[in-house]
């Protein structure tokens, strides 16, 4: 990868340093308790630790709203955790417009398999994500990186297994900047909210034209989170713009 983006993280020792004193206190919810527990297991104190950061310098840095602040856990935390049950063990994520972290430090959190690069253009963000990242522990597993996706897409010769976005842009153009991502055989999972079906629908034929396969809508966290977490997956197949060849006509010969 070019050098000239801000980089962090992947350098130090983990070990999980308590909250600044911006941090707030956000218990788990008696009714997400069992989920939690589910999605978490071990690493619930790193995940409620994470949890006070967002109420905390998260809400007062602007990052997230004050009225997140009782639904972090079911909106933010578990709804991004829920994720996880679509990557296999020890895969490289990029998480694109990761804002305050979501989903790619929640997936960090719940999976200690996962190598996660949290990629984002706006300073004040990366600034709360490489402190977050120090703050729990996390710098052998995550890198912040400060970009564009398409820019990292320019610079970086090293394609992931996984690429997630959530509330980034529409299906086409998360696309567009995703795919190129991803190693060919590698996966867009993009969380997305009701209508991702109808996006499937609308966006079907850009997709393919970016070199994605049929996208596939699922819904993760049955059974544990209510409503589940929407995720439309792409397979990147090939290269953008080039189709898969057709296969020859078979018939009469064409005269000369
Ligand atoms: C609505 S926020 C969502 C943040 C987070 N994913 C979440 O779910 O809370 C969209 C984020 O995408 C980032 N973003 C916008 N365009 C981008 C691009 N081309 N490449 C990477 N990130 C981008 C923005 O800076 C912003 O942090």
């Amino acid at each position: 990868m070019r050098d000239d983006f801000e980089v962090s993280g992947n350098s130090g020792p983990g070990g999980v340093r308590p909250p600044g004193p911006s941090a707030v206190d956000v218990p788990v919810p008696v009714e997400l308790a069992d989920a939690t527990r589910a999605l978490f297991g071990d690493r619930q104190p790193l995940a409620a630790a994470y949890a006070e950061l967002l109420a905390g310098d998260g809400v007062l840095r602007g990052l997230i709203g004050p009225r997140e602040t009782p639904r972090l856990w079911d909106r933010h935390l578990l709804n991004c955790a829920a994720v996880a049950e679509l990557i296999p063990a020890g895969r490289r994520v990029l998480d694109v417009g990761s804002g305050a972290g979501l989903p790619g430090l929640v997936l960090a959190i719940a999976r200690p398999d996962l190598s996660v690069v949290l990629i984002e253009p706006l300073a004040r963000r990366t600034a709360f994500l490489t402190e977050a990242v120090e703050t729990l522990g996390l710098t052998n597993s995550v890198t912040v990186v400060r970009a564009r996706a398409e820019e990292y897409a320019a610079a970086s010769s090293s394609p992931a297994d996984i690429v997630t976005a959530r509330a980034v842009a529409p299906l086409d153009r998360l696309a567009g900047w995703c795919l190129p991502l991803a190693a060919v055989g590698g996966r867009l999972l993009a969380l997305k909210g009701s209508s991702a079906a109808d996006e499937v629908v609308e966006h079907r034929d850009a997709v393919r034209e970016l070199g994605g396969g049929s996208p596939v809508v699922h819904r993760c966290g049955r059974g544990l989170i209510d409503p589940p977490t929407i995720v439309v997956e792409i397979v990147r197949e090939r290269a953008a713009g080039r189709q898969p060849s057709r296969r020859p006509r078979t018939g009469r010969p064409r005269r000369r």
